[in-house]
């Protein structure tokens, strides 16, 4: 694998630090003045229509910043992760989500191994265990059928199936529900299992590595009340519970000789490959749930989607290439402009775990400090995500984006068409909601000038907190309709976007020793908490006062 590159020492960075400083952000000027301006930072990708013209970008930015990308090999390195190469090196790993969404005529040998044909004999097995549950098949230790699914998992095992299942809910089959239990926080296992029925009760076990604290103890507190409830309805009788177990529980795992010893049957286990990522990881047979809700054929349409953005990504010109501009428009947001948060603000009640889940796939991926070579990094990586559904957000947060010191560069996201059409009288209430969408990204752009303040008859010694600025940047990401395989490609853009901003910081994306400590220490910690003298009084002081007041306050 070749050096990454310290991007600060290009000829681009140092012509885009030029431009920076000479930079008079002037939206309604540069829109005034360039009737192009819209056509020419306007891009499609797939199903995806992207309007990147309210961004603080002019052409030689954008020139400079397609530079950047070639200095610092960022194609490239997108033809290393596609061909399967180990370009997550502290991992040694090959980095081949995309593989997951290619159609089956496809070949890719990557390790000896003919990854597609694997992809798809899983897939194959996925299917038909979705059919067999959705169609009454899949019976329960009593004799019936599956009514509610649950997933345990958390991080990628969680966000993207639960992100996915909330955004596609109308189309998921009449009769099942989904839930998720992700929190090692008793109340979500105990909350969700409440009223449920064990017997028509299924639950699936998602975590790659089949180690995680979180998801193993959930499992077997979900074993425990499966058990014990059947027990109690006198639907389990003996010692003998490994029939229960098998027709209630499944796992999907990469460490299959982890979901035996657990007691799930392999034949009920899903495989996937540690060259997946787990924030990449809604499109392998993490999507177990996903395809038993929504079936195959959505399950497929919803792969084919991110499959269509990849081929876009690896086939689109630079200069139309709407991954890749997108994330070098982050790069110019973060590094020259100064923004250290990003919000994700969909105007899709549908997508309302959509920025929880970005949070995982950009903020795990690009929160580092050191260049893949193990270099000190001296320049800012890694934006924070944030956001929530518009319009509820306007109502909330808004007011920091408009007026607010801070630059937070923002992603709108909507639909052209809804799931649910109502009318409120004459109106359209879709469309009054899309009215709001296209009202907050122009009063972000153009903003409100003291004289149209003043015009409106506003008291002079209210005129400078009635003044909007403008000059806030956005992004318009519109579709025809929220539909499986737009949503893919939408999580597939996304993916990508994070890819070009590592690639060009010189960061490895697909690696997260950042969230170790912190799992060593709970369970170095826990003896403490649980009593045991010796290990309190060998935490920092601080530690000792926190674990000493929950003592005092256990009840
Ligand atoms: O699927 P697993 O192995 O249970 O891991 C869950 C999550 O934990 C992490 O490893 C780190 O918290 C994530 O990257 C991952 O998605």
């Amino acid at each position: 694998m070749k050096d990454p590159i310290n991007p600060t020492i290009t000829e681009a960075w140092t012509r885009l630090a030029q431009l920076k400083s000479e930079l008079e952000p002037d939206l309604r000027g540069w829109f005034d003045s360039d009737r192009q301006r819209v056509e020419k930072f306007t891009f499609d990708a797939a199903d995806l229509h992207v309007d990147l013209s309210k961004n603080l970008l002019t052409d030689d930015v954008l020139k400079n910043l397609l530079d950047l990308a070639d200095e610092t090999d960022v194609l490239g390195r997108r033809d290393q992760m596609f061909a399967g190469d180990h370009i997550n090196n502290t991992e040694d790993r090959a980095v081949l989500h995309t593989a997951l969404r290619r159609p089956a005529t496809d070949k890719l040998m990557v390790d000896g191994q003919e990854v597609v044909t694997d992809v798809h004999s899983v897939l194959n097995r996925v299917y038909d265990f979705a059919n067999k549950v959705r169609e009454g098949q899949w019976k329960g230790i009593t004799g019936k059928s599956i009514t509610h699914v649950v997933n345990i998992g958390i991080g990628g095992s969680d966000l993207g199936p639960v992100m996915v299942y909330e955004a596609l809910k109308p189309y998921v089959k009449e009769g099942l529900e989904c839930r998720f239990i992700s929190n090692i926080d008793p109340t979500d296992v105990a909350q969700k299992t409440a009223d449920l029925d064990p017997e028509t009760t299924l639950f699936i076990v998602a975590s790659k590595t089949f180690t995680t604290l979180e998801t193993l103890t959930n499992a077997r507190l979900a074993r425990t009340w499966l058990l014990d409830t059947l027990r109690a309805q006198g639907a389990l009788q003996g010692d003998d519970t490994s029939e229960a177990v098998a027709k209630h529980f499944v796992a999907v795992s990469t460490a299959l000789d982890k979901v035996a010893e657990f007691g799930i049957d392999p034949a009920n286990a899903f495989g996937f490959w540690d060259w997946v990522g787990g924030r990449y990881s809604v499109d392998s047979a993490i999507g177990t749930v996903l395809a038993i809700a929504l079936g195959p054929d959505n399950f497929a349409d919803f792969l084919a989607g991110f499959n269509a953005m990849d081929v876009h990504f690896q086939q689109a010109e630079p200069e139309k290439n709407v991954p890749l501009l997108m994330g070098l428009l982050n790069v110019w947001n973060v590094n020259f402009l100064g923004a250290a948060s990003h919000a994700v603000l969909p105007y899709a009640q549908q997508l309302h775990r959509f920025p929880a889940y970005l949070q995982q796939l950009t903020m795990e991926s690009n929160g580092k400090s050191v260049r893949w070579d193990g270099a000190q990094i001296d320049y800012a990586t890694g934006e924070i995500f944030w956001g929530e559904p518009g319009t509820n957000g306007q109502h909330a947060f808004y007011q920091l984006i408009h007026q607010g010191t801070q630059l937070i560069p923002a992603d709108f996201i909507a639909f052209a068409r809804s799931a649910y059409p109502l009318a409120d009288g004459e109106k359209n209430v879709h469309e009054l909601f899309l009215s709001n969408f296209f009202a907050q990204t122009k009063a972000l752009a153009f903003g409100k000038t003291e004289e149209e303040v003043r015009a409106e008859g506003t008291a002079e010694e209210i005129v400078p907190a009635r003044v909007f600025t403008g000059n806030k940047p956005s992004t318009s990401i519109m579709a025809p309709a929220l539909t499986p395989s737009v949503l893919g490609q939408l999580i597939a853009l996304y993916e990508h976007i994070t890819f070009v901003q590592g690639a060009v910081w010189g960061v490895n994306s697909y690696d997260q020793w950042g969230v170790e400590l912190g799992k060593q220490l709970a369970l170095q910690i826990y003896p403490a908490v649980a009593g045991d003298e010796a290990a309190l009084e060998a935490q920092d002081d601080s530690t000792q006062e926190l674990i000493r007041y929950y003592r005092e306050n256990r009840g």
